[in-house]
């Protein structure tokens, strides 16, 4: 069996988060496994409080984990501080570590911070090259290319100002998804490698219960990737997940509600699986 270790924040209402990773990971029929980068307190309607982990913490957890079961993908999600980034990526390089799905959460869905200011630059410089792929929302791409793009024509400028900064050496395959979920007329996602840009359409379900769509489409792309599809592929059928978690219409909390995991394995276990 395939083995996804994710790293992030923990959501205690289970909609985002390391609680969103698992459900996705095991829907896919993998191994998961989570490194804790920091608590939150949120439920659908927002975010109440965050306590970051010690980084020190964070490096004990990942030396536990590698030191005993090697990952064949890693997705990483919130990570709070520029002294958590330094210790992922440092660890990341210790464990020549493969097939890494950097989500780079900033903030919540309504807009709480999960990741200070000045920790953004470190993030950019220090994790993302080490990443196969990163998938910003259309709020995180404004950050890191300096604008906001509002179209697919320019989701695809911004995705590739973004693959310039972060992997202009690279050689391998990697990848930037700008995510459309936060796009008023459709749900089109755009990838940029280094030559060829894919656009994903989707048409926006209209559906308020969106908490946690980013960190279940990153973690199902590192699933696929364990299982050894290209990004190409990998996204395509992360994409299909997330819509088919959507759609089901699960309807909890009196916010933004979660995903139905339950939903979209049962697309997996008959299309891809059998
Ligand atoms: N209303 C929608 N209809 C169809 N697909 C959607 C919708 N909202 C989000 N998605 C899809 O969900 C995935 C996550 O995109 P989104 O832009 O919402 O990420 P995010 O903002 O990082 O998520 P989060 O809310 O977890 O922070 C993308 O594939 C996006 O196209
Ligand atoms: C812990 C955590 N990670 C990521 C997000 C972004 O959806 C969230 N709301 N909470």
């Amino acid at each position: 069996m395939k083995k996804v270790l994710t790293i992030a924040g923990s959501d205690c209402s289970g909609g985002a988060g390391i609680q969103a990773d698992l459900k996705t990971i095991t829907a896919h029929r993998l191994y998961g496994m989570s490194v804790i980068t920091a608590l939150t307190a949120q439920n659908t309607t927002g975010v109440q409080a965050v306590q970051a982990i010690d980084a020190d913490f964070v490096g004990a957890q990942l030396d536990a984990v590698f030191s005993d079961i090697i990952p064949d993908a890693v997705k990483i999600g919130m990570v709070a501080n520029k002294e958590i980034i330094q210790m992922i990526a440092r660890k990341m390089q210790q464990y020549k570590v493969r097939n890494i799905v950097l989500d780079p959460v900033m903030a919540a869905t309504a807009g709480s911070k999960l990741l200070q200011k000045e920790a953004t630059v470190i993030l950019q410089n220090e994790l993302m090259p080490l990443a196969s792929i990163i998938t910003p929302n259309i709020g995180e791409a404004a950050v890191l290319a300096g604008f906001t793009p509002t179209t697919t024509d320019e989701m695809e400028k911004a995705a590739k100002i973004i693959y310039e900064k972060v992997f202009a050496k690279r050689q391998d395959d990697c990848a930037v998804l700008v995510k459309g979920g936060h796009l008023t007329d459709s749900a089109d996602d755009v990838l940029c490698d280094k030559n060829l840009t894919y656009i994903y359409n989707s048409r926006k379900i209209d559906n308020k219960n969106t908490h946690g769509t980013g960190c279940t489409l990153s973690s199902a792309i590192a699933c696929n990737l364990a299982e050894g599809f290209n990004l190409q592929q990998s996204v395509k059928n992360a994409k299909k997940y997330v819509t088919m978690a959507m759609q089901t219409n699960l309807d909890l909390g009196s916010g933004a509600g979660p995903l139905n995991h339950m939903a979209a394995g049962g697309w997996l276990t008959s299309d891809i699986w059998q």
